[in-house]
Formats: structure tokens, C-alpha cells, sequence
């Protein structure tokens, strides 16, 4: 039995909540947090490395996000990641030569009918990168297939909130030269991705209900194009961020132009996997599958940019493999018989569960392990800013009480989920929030004679506007701070509570510290040596 602490070891991710040293804009400095603020002076702390190459993504320039980041946390190493993968398999050529691509093509030509693609439509490279979109289209144009419908949900999100015009003339350019080619390729549905098909969860298969049935039959608000739906939005609703756009089809006089039918395919193209499972099920399964209504369901090949989920598995079919992401935290535990309890709200419940264990849905071994689901709210989360906090810990304390786990994990949302919104009071309010909940959670882990960790997956709410590369805000035609509704670049904290002094040494500081570390740090904090596939412990 290995030595280690007395107590418990509860992890504590605050999603979306960087480490950022300036107060304008950023909701973590300008919440009224003294508990919080006092324990990064107090306590053991440093800053960790949380995007780019430092989680798997193509480059420094892309911001972290909470897939690539609760992979890192839950399995100590740093894998190629989907934005990459993807990008290595259309350099490659691979991602065309493998069985589903041929299937989809060979099906369009034989039925004569219509390929679609279906997605996030950005450069955002959390979900989907717009370039991926291009060369599918590239490379469908050069063996035949004559005809595709692109269904496009608009972003702001990992992107400008208001810059889905951008993307959308970007395609539609991109779609007027293959056009000349004597191609007939067209947007044929979409609308903002909070409110059509990029559920994730299971929080709201309504949204799902509502991309069905935009995408597969044509049920909408008409419009002739996609600009033109987006022109009519933004009058309609002056201010309104891209992710909230409601739905549009394309339509001329005989209907809807692209609602898919029997024999066509349809890949979906956003390569991460949480808010694509809900639509591949959707697509993928029989008779039983029962959470939306898909009223005639057409006979279709349907493939998505990658595999969503391992365990599940989900889907069927899918153009590139996800990374193999093995030796992960729980899978070192399980076997040492250390208990564990994982806990968040709807929202960011997978990413504690599923990210955290490499993309897989299932437990390792559910006698040992315990998960718990706090219900989120559904409506705009800049109006509950404060979220589900207060029952998660509640939850958690009861928890950590009952003895029965060693190693817990919780995530916060707040500063992730309202850091999205773009509204900075909402997002003080929320942080704020947070503030009692980490009180009260600590003073539950110094009764119990245990350690806690905390830290984040990736920056949101450090910066709540948009700053120019020279550091200076943004400003829109009014003179406001422009808001931000995406992730940072931000370093991540990193506090080490140790109420009764039970853990030796000191904490890393480096700019090359990474959250890949973490992994390694609670094994040795539990009293064992970390596997070698690991990056190393952050203490020394
Ligand atoms: O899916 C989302 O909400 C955003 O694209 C990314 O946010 P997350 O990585 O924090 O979930
Ligand atoms: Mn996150
Ligand atoms: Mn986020």
C-alpha cells in the first residue's frame, strides 16, 4: 500500500478560468474573490501551460480548449489531437484513400444523388477548422461527385462572436469556382450552433430536434441564401452573437434545396466528439433511438470527421482515427484499488468523465468508481450565471464525508459556460460565486484531513474583450470594449492546498510547465512513483 496522504485528494478544474495579470476585461481579477485571491498568495502556486503544442494542437497560436485540456489532465501525456490528426490526414493524402471516403463517393455517383456535409463553420480548430471543409469539397469535385449541400452552423464562439459573414463568403466564393466547373454545390440549411444540432450531454436534445429537422427536411425559415438569412438576422436582432442565430433553409420555388434523402451521404466534419454524438446517433441508430422525432428517416451513408466515442462506439463509420490515448490516470488507479468520484453539472459532466478518460464514455471499473450528474439549466447562462456550483458542492462535500473515495474530481463551469456569453458582469457574477463554493469545498477537504489541487483546462473568462496583438482593447464603432466570446491563450493557475502540511517540496516554476503535469502530481501526492509514459510530477 503506498504512503501518501492521510485524507482525501480532490481535484478541482475551473473551467475557462486562466491566469491573466491585467484587470480589464478579466472577470477572474475583477470578481470580489478574497478566499480565492488569498489562497494563490497563501498557499504552494504556479502557472501552467494550457494551449497549443502544450496540449496537442497544431500550434502556439491555438487557445486551449476542454477536450485536448481534460486529456492532458486525465492522462498525464500529450497526444496529436483531432486538429492535427485531421490536418496530417489530408496532407497525407489518407483521409481519401481509406474505406469510408470511397463508400460515400462511390455511393453519390452510383445513385446519382447528393453529397452534404455538415459542421461548424469557422477556423475556430476547436470543433472543425474550415479548411477541412475545403479540401473535402477539392477532392469530391476532382472524382465526380457533382452535386453537395453544405448545412452550416455559424460559430462566435471559438471565433469573433459576430464573423460568420466572414465564413460564409468564404464558402460560398470557394463553392462559385467549383460551381464553374459545372458543379451544382450549394449551402442548403444551418443556423447558430447554441441552438441547432451541437447539443452535448444530453442537456437539450431539442437543439438536435431542430437540426434535423433544418438539415434533413428542409423545415424552416426560407430564405435564397445563407447571407441573405444572416443579413435578415442581424436587422431582426441587432447585437446578437453568431452561436444564437436561429435556423434557416435555403429555398427557391419547388422547396427546400437541399433536404437529404435516400441514397445520399453525409459526413459530418467537426472532428471533437462531445457535441457531435447526439446528431451521429441520430443518423447512426434504428427504431429505438427515441429522443427526437425524425419523422421519415432517409436511407443515407453516414460518416463522421472522426470516432466520437470508444466506447460507445460512436459512429458507425468515420474518415480519421481519433488519438489512441492510453496509460490514462484512471486506468493507473483503478488497479491500485484507489476509489474515485467525479462530479460536475450536465454541461461540462463529460468532460470530467469522457475527455478525462481519453474519450471513452464507459468507467474503467464501476466498483471502485463513482460519477455524479448535477442537471444543468437550459436557458442562456449569462441570466444563471451562477449555475449549478452550489449543488456541486454540496454533492462534493457529502462526498468527501462519507469517506468512501481517495481521489475526487470536480469541475466548475462558471467561468467557462458564462465566459462564452460575452458578458463580463455576468461573468464576475459567476466567478464571484465561485469564490463561497471554493470555500466551503476546502474547509470540507481540511476537515477531512485531506489535499486539494486547483486548476484550469484553458483561459475564457481572464479575457471577457477583444485585445490586439499589441495588448490594446479592442473597440467596435460605438468606442465599447469589444466582447470575447472564445478561449485564451492564457497560462492556467495552479494552487496546491495543503492544510495540514502533508505534502514535501515545492511546487515548479517555469514558462515551460504544462498541464500535462498534473497527472504525475496527484499519483505522487497519493504515495506512488508515476509511469514512465508520463510527463513529470510539478513537484520537486
Ligand atoms: O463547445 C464549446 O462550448 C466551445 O466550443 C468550447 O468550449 P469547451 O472546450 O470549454 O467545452
Ligand atoms: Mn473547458
Ligand atoms: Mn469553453
Amino acid at each position: 500500500m503506498a504512503q501518501g496522504i492521510n485524507g482525501p485528494l480532490v481535484m478541482v478544474v475551473l473551467d475557462g478560468v486562466g491566469e491573466v495579470d491585467r484587470s480589464l476585461g478579466n472577470a477572474e481579477r475583477l470578481a470580489h474573490m478574497p478566499f480565492w485571491h488569498a489562497l494563490k498568495r497563501t498557499e504552494r502556486f504556479t502557472t501552467l501551460r494550457a494551449h497549443g503544442t502544450a496540449v496537442g494542437l497544431p500550434s502556439d497560436g491555438d487557445m486551449g480548449n476542454s477536450e485536448v485540456g481534460h486529456n492532458a489532465l486525465g492522462s498525464g501525456q500529450i497526444y496529436d489531437q483531432g486538429a492535427k490528426l485531421v490536418n496530417d490526414a489530408i496532407e497525407s493524402g489518407r483521409i481519401f484513400a481509406g474505406e469510408t471516403w470511397n463508400t460515400a463517393v462511390r455511393r453519390v455517383k452510383e445513385h446519382k444523388s447528393t453529397l452534404h456535409l455538415i459542421g461548424l463553420l469557422s477556423d475556430g480548430n476547436v470543433h472543425s477548422h474550415i479548411k477541412h471543409v475545403f479540401a473535402m469539397l477539392d477532392k469530391a469535385a476532382k472524382e465526380g461527385v457533382t452535386r453537395a449541400r453544405l448545412h452550416v452552423l455559424l460559430d462566435g464562439r471559438d471565433v469573433g462572436g459576430t464573423t460568420a459573414q466572414i465564413y460564409l463568403q468564404q464558402l460560398e466564393d470557394f463553392l462559385a469556382e467549383r460551381n464553374k466547373e459545372g458543379n451544382d454545390y450549394r449551402i442548403a440549411s444551418g443556423g447558430g450552433r447554441m441552438v441547432l444540432t451541437m447539443d452535448r450531454y444530453e442537456a437539450d436534445w431539442s437543439m438536435v430536434q431542430r437540426g434535423w429537422d433544418h438539415h434533413v427536411h428542409g423545415k424552416g425559415r426560407v430564405f435564397p441564401s445563407a447571407l441573405k438569412a444572416l443579413e435578415t438576422f442581424r436587422e431582426e436582432t441587432p447585437g446578437m452573437i453568431d452561436q444564437d442565430l436561429p435556423g434557416f433553409v435555403i429555398g427557391d420555388e419547388s422547396g427546400p434545396v437541399g433536404a437529404i434523402n435516400d441514397g445520399d451521404s453525409v459526413f459530418f466534419f467537426n472532428f471533437r466528439g462531445d457535441r457531435a454524438i447526439e446528431i451521429s446517433r441520430a443518423f447512426d441508430e434504428g427504431d429505438d433511438f427515441t429522443h427526437i422525432d425524425r419523422g421519415t428517416k432517409p436511407d443515407v451513408f453516414y460518416a463522421g470527421m472522426m470516432q466520437y466515442d470508444g466506447d460507445l462506439p460512436s459512429p458507425n463509420h468515420y474518415l480519421v482515427g481519433p488519438p489512441n490515448i492510453k496509460h490514462t490516470l484512471t486506468e493507473f488507479l483503478v488497479p491500485e484499488k484507489v476509489t474515485q468520484f467525479a462530479i460536475s453539472e450536465t454541461q461540462k459532466y463529460g468532460h470530467v468523465t469522457y475527455f478525462w478518460n481519453g474519450n471513452r464514455s464507459g468507467k474503467v471499473d464501476a466498483t471502485i468508481e463513482t460519477y455524479q450528474e448535477i442537471p444543468s439549466d437550459t436557458i442562456p447562462f449569462d441570466q444563471r450565471p451562477w449555475m449549478k456550483a452550489a449543488e456541486i458542492t454540496d454533492a462534493l462535500t457529502a462526498a468527501i464525508q462519507s469517506g468512501q473515495h481517495r481521489f475526487l474530481r470536480v469541475n466548475y463551469a462558471n467561468g467557462d459556460m458564462v465566459g462564452h456569453t460575452g458578458n463580463l458582469d455576468a461573468a464576475i457574477t459567476g466567478m464571484s460565486c465561485l469564490d463561497l463554493e471554493l470555500r466551503r469545498l476546502l474547509t470540507a477537504v481540511k476537515k477531512a484531513g485531506g489535499v486539494a489541487l486547483i486548476t484550469a483546462d484553458h483561459g475564457n473568462c481572464d479575457e471577457m474583450y477583444e485585445f490586439d496583438k499589441k495588448g490594446q482593447p479592442v473597440k467596435d464603432e460605438d468606442g465599447h470594449f469589444k466582447p470575447k466570446t472564445s478561449h485564451t491563450l492564457s497560462r492556467v493557475p495552479f494552487v496546491l492546498y495543503d492544510p495540514s502540511k502533508q505534502v514535501k517540496g515545492e511546487l515548479a516554476q517555469s514558462k515551460s510547465l504544462g498541464i500535462g503535469q498534473v497527472a504525475a502530481t496527484v499519483v505522487e501526492i497519493l504515495g506512488y512513483s508515476a509511469p514512465k509514459q508520463w510527463l513529470p510530477s510539478l513537484l520537486h
